[in-house]
C-alpha cells in the first residue's frame, strides 16, 4: 500500500486541485487530502467548509481520502502513514518555493519524499485567489471550479454581504 498526501489550502478547490487529485490517485493505492489549517492567512472558507467541498467534489474518486491538519506537511505525513507529499506544478513561476519547500522537508524527514506532478496546461493559470478575485467583480466562475464550488462561493459572498 504506497500512500500519498496532498496538502494545500483549497481556499476553494479549483479543477487545477482537482486536476493533480485525479491524476494523483491514479498514481497511489490512496492519496489523502490534508487541507492546511493555516491561522495567518483569512480564508473565504473556515477548514471544515473547504474540507466539505473537497469531500464533495471528489466523491467519484474512491481511493481518496480528505482531511484537515495543522502543523508540518511532514508529520501530517507520517501521521497517515504515507511516503510521499504530492504537490502540483502550474509553472516555473510555482517552482523555486516548491524546491525550496521540498529540499526543507528532504532535511526534515528522510523517510518521506516530495512528488511534483505538472497541472494539465489549461490549469496552469488557474489559483483559488484569482478565482475569489473574479467571483468578489461578479464574474462567472464556472470555467474554472465545479458548479458546486461556484453555488458556495455565491453563497459565500451573499453571507458577507448582510
Ligand atoms: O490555487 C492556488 O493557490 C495554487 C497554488 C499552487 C499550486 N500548485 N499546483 C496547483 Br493546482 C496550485 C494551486
Amino acid at each position: 500500500m504506497v500512500r500519498a498526501i496532498y496538502p494545500g489550502s483549497f481556499d476553494p478547490a479549483t479543477f487545477g486541485h482537482l486536476d493533480v487529485i485525479k491524476r494523483a490517485a491514479e498514481l497511489f493505492d490512496e492519496v489523502i487530502v490534508g487541507v492546511l489549517m493555516n491561522s495567518e492567512k483569512s480564508p473565504l472558507f473556515s477548514v471544515e467548509e473547504r474540507v466539505n467541498i473537497l469531500k464533495k467534489v471528489t466523491a467519484d474518486i474512491p481511493n481518496l481520502k480528505v482531511t484537515s491538519f495543522s502543523g508540518l506537511s511532514v508529520n501530517f505525513a507520517r501521521s497517515c502513514d504515507a511516503k510521499v507529499i504530492i504537490r502540483g506544478l502550474r509553472a516555473i513561476t510555482d517552482f523555486e518555493y516548491e524546491l525550496q519547500m521540498a529540499q526543507t522537508n528532504r532535511v526534515l524527514a528522510r523517510d518521506v519524499d516530495t512528488m511534483f506532478l505538472t497541472t494539465s496546461l489549461e490549469y496552469a493559470y488557474l489559483s483559488s485567489t484569482t478565482v475569489k478575485e473574479a467571483a468578489y467583480f461578479g464574474a462567472d466562475i464556472s470555467k474554472f471550479v465545479p458548479e458546486y464550488v461556484v453555488e458556495k462561493v455565491r453563497e459565500k459572498f451573499a453571507q458577507k454581504e448582510k
